[in-house]
């Protein structure tokens, strides 16, 4: 299977390093373009793939192709690509906002269309992934595309009514989570421990926790009382956080999230 991005940023960096080091998938199998000289050149260096001079190129070459660009410029990019792409190829976006309606509207009605939402901790292969299709999409084309996208975390499909919480609970929640970390480094450097070990006593922190979560299938509110012990420190610093409105800040962020997405 032909791999391509058009789009290099952030999100198609992160997918092509899993794919590659996946080995499901050879350099010479992928391609991308980017809009600047600056970032073709880095494709081939750095990603060691084909940069493509035009986003008709990497049409032409792949059987599967990732529109990997800001939601603002879609319609722009399919403008340019709609004519040229074929009954076999599928196209897969990652941008929040754009229905497989209205992204059926401008492809056409007859191109098969997979709409995800990624996340950034893929570049560590730790991402998060959710996937929904449109009725042209074969269950065996889902399940490839969804292979190919496991090469970089987990993925899972998900119905389309359930994309836009997807963006909060995953697409975005890695910044809220560091948002976290860095302020329970924060606190950590104000009663003197040095920065960077700050940062690894608090992400590791979560790392453990998010682990234990998956791992034990234990309710968060169960392990949350595991590690309160009766009049001790965690108790404290809980009331505190409740005092504060924590749940309710990262509810009320999440669902404007949420809320922006379902209007872009
Ligand atoms: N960042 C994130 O955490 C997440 C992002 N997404 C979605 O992923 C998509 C990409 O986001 P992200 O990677 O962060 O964005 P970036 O800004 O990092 O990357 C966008 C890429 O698009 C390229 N580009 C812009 N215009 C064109 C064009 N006309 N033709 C070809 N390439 C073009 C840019 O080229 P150049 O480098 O030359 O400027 C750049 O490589 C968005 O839709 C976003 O919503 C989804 C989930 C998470
Ligand atoms: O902020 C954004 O719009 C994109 C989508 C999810 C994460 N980043």
């Amino acid at each position: 299977m032909k791999i391509g991005f058009i789009g290099c940023g952030n999100m198609a960096t992160a997918m092509i390093k899993g794919i590659l080091d996946s080995g499901k998938v050879t350099a010479e199998q992928m391609i991308a373009s980017a809009k600047s000289d600056q970032t073709r050149e880095k494709i081939s260096s750095e990603l060691g793939i084909a940069a493509a001079k035009t986003n008709v190129e990497v049409v032409d070459f792949a059987d599967v192709v990732f529109l990997a660009v800001k939601p603002q410029y879609y319609e722009e990019v399919i403008s340019e690509i709609k004519d040229d792409i074929q009954k076999n190829q599928v196209i897969v976006t990652i941008a929040p906002g754009k229905t497989l309606t209205w992204l059926s509207e401008r492809l056409g009605s007859e191109v098969k269309i997979i709409r995800t939402m990624p996340n950034t901790p893929a570049m560590v292969k730790e991402g998060m992934m959710g996937m929904c299709k449109n009725e042209l999409v074969t269950d065996e084309e889902l399940q490839q595309v969804k292979e190919i996208c496991e090469s970089f975390g987990k993925a899972e499909v998900v119905p389309e009514s359930l994309i836009d919480v997807v963006v909060g609970v995953s697409g975005s929640s890695p910044a809220y989570v560091f948002m976290f970390i860095e302020a329970m480094a924060d606190a950590a450097v104000a009663d003197g421990m040095p920065r960077a070990q700050a940062y690894k006593f608090a992400a590791q922190s979560v790392l453990g926790s998010a682990k234990m979560v998956l791992e034990t299938g234990k309710h968060p509110g169960e392990l949350k009382d595991m590690v309160c012990s009766p009049g001790g420190t965690t108790i404290e610093a809980v009331r505190v956080l409740e005092e504060k409105g924590m749940r309710s800040a990262v509810i009320e962020a999440s669902k404007a999230c949420v809320k922006k997405g379902r209007e872009m």
